[in-house]
């Protein structure tokens, strides 16, 4: 790949839109401020500390390529060549650095998983001995350095009501080099992903969103639980904001626009039920941003050491329980079923991915972090702060949270009542090639709820739950309930009713 090369003037100030999970032109800050200056040129890193994380999988790459590509066309049209590079930040700037000579670094504000916390650490070091200044800005409800949780709902609302940003019109030319061509798939050391793509980049994250609002939000709150139901009725909108082809701000407004102007009383109450959800995605990232250890620390640390898998990696019959969870052969089809439906296209509806923690952490009693791996490889919208506060919170070790076991057979019956949904995934139901269930599902209820709710009585778990509920919970944050909480979580409403609530409505 031949270099960029700056025509003249070394010390103009220059600025490098830095492009990370934004990979839209509206409502982008960074970019709007990269207009202020005389010069400016635009970055995509992929780096190999991503690519070789234990939560990136070749459908992440696929989609991030395909959403680049579109970002690419996208900005050449306003003036902005797109470099992408791959390599670890701190050598890629320092690179970019001697052939532009920039003078400020504009980025969103990224909370990620640890690796990603630990790049960002060297970049503010790196820009301050270069003397770089480095411009961050916030593109969801997360709160950087929040003090309290109090009041975090209202901080929500001001951000997604405040106006959104422009598409810039354009850059005035000063690269003196071509698009240079994007990398393919297998250079950057993967085979190709064998999910149906999603329609990628800006373009289509609009058009999902318009046709949600358009008609297929009326039917929301019925069709969000099936997983029959739930991949035409649910917004499908996850990957495009784990992405940002299009920012929540957008989201939420067209979305209160679009219940304020229609008539359809179905439509506006379907999509009241989905902007509540809007709320939940920056909720559960903003636990990872206020703890970054609840990537692979159980938040309530009076289950520590209950479950194998947490401290060594899992051996022996756990293990061969795990693969057969990880492959769809666990003997309980509704299980199985939502496996392959999420191995095949790398979505799952919300309370068939609850049921696959529950099952994997009550009914096999594993921890869930090798169980969480596994998934967020398989989610094509794997994003950190949602995954691994759902991984704890549907294992039971928040310690805020009601213990929810989901029985699959009881999900069929509900969800799924003619069996359609189990057969088109399991051909081989019932016939001999099926196998039998791996556990004993009583027995295997039994040990973890006394084992669970014996630790949850002990004094200093109690005391602990409380300083949890105090950082974390929804109470606390002010996010109103999205549905009426059980008898028994409304007398625990000293805990968390809203998220109760949460948990339930799915
Ligand atoms: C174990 C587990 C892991 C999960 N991991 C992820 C993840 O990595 N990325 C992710 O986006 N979602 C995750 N979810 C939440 C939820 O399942 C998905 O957001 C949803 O299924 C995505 O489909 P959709 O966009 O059609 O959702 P819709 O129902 O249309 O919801 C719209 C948006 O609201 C947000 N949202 C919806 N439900 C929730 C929720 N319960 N918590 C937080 N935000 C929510 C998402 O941004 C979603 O795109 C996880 C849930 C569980 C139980």
């Amino acid at each position: 790949m031949r270099p960029p090369t700056a025509s003249s003037h070394p010390s103009t100030p220059t600025a490098l839109v830095w492009f990370k999970r934004d990979l839209r032109l509206r409502d982008h800050a960074p970019l709007v401020e990269a207009t202020q200056f005389e010069r400016a040129a635009a970055l995509l890193l992929i780096e190999p500390e991503w690519l070789q994380s234990p939560e990136c999988e070749a459908r992440h790459v696929e989609f991030l390529l395909a959403c680049a590509e579109a970002l690419q066309q996208d900005l050449a049209c306003i003036g902005l060549p797109l470099i992408v590079r791959v390599g670890s930040a701190v050598a890629v700037l320092e690179q970019l650095r001697q052939e532009l000579g920039f003078s400020h670094l504009l980025s969103h504000e990224e909370t990620g998983t640890g690796w990603s916390y630990v790049r960002d650490i060297e970049v503010a070091r790196w820009c301050r001995t270069r003397g770089v200044a480095w411009q961050e800005w916030p593109q969801t409800g997360v709160v950087r350095r929040l003090k309290s949780r109090s009041g975090w709902a209202a901080l929500w609302a001001q951000r997604m009501d405040a106006a959104p940003l422009p598409r810039p019109l354009g850059f005035k030319p000063w690269l003196d080099q071509p698009q240079a061509p994007l990398p393919r798939l297998q250079d950057l050391g993967f085979a190709p992903s064998t999910v149906p793509a999603t329609p990628p980049g800006e373009r289509a994250a609009w058009q999902t969103l318009g046709s949600f609002l358009e008609g297929r939000g009326r039917d929301y709150r019925s069709a969000l639980s099936s997983p029959l139901t739930a991949t035409e009725g649910c917004s499908r909108l996850s990957a495009h904001l784990a992405f940002g082809t299009i920012s929540m701000r957008l989201v939420h407004q067209a979305t209160e626009r679009r219940i304020a102007s229609t008539e359809d009383r179905s439509l506006a109450y379907g999509l009241r039920g989905f902007s509540s959800r809007l709320r939940w995605h920056c909720h559960f990232m903003q636990k990872l941003e206020d703890e970054p250890a609840l990537e692979w620390r159980n938040l309530a640390r009076a289950v520590d050491g209950l479950r194998p898998g947490e401290s060594a990696p899992l051996e022996g019959v756990d293990r061969e329980r795990f693969e057969a969870w990880c492959e769809g052969r666990t003997g309980y089809p509704m299980v199985d079923a939502c496996m392959r439906q999420l191995r095949a296209t790398g979505w799952l509806n919300f309370r068939m991915r609850a049921m696959l923690v529950s099952f994997a952490a009550y009914h096999l009693w594993l921890h869930w972090r090798e169980p969480g791996l596994f998934l967020a490889r398989q989610f094509l919208d794997f994003e950190p702060g949602i995954h691994w506060s759902q991984m704890q919170m549907q294992s039971g070790t928040t310690g805020i949270n009601t213990l929810r076991i989901y029985s699959p057979a009881k999900q069929a019956r509900e969800h799924d009542p003619l069996g359609e949904y189990q057969r088109c995934w399991l051909p081989e139901l019932g016939t001999a090639a099926y196998p039998a269930p791996i556990v004993d599902e009583c027995a295997a209820l039994a040990r973890a709820k006394e084992a669970l709710y014996g630790q949850r009585r002990r004094p200093e778990a109690q005391a602990e739950a409380e300083r949890i509920q105090d950082k974390h919970g929804s109470r606390k944050s002010g996010l109103p309930s999205t549905a009426r909480p059980s008898k028994a979580s409304a007398r625990r409403g000293a805990t968390s009713a809203a998220e109760q609530a949460q948990q339930s409505l799915f």
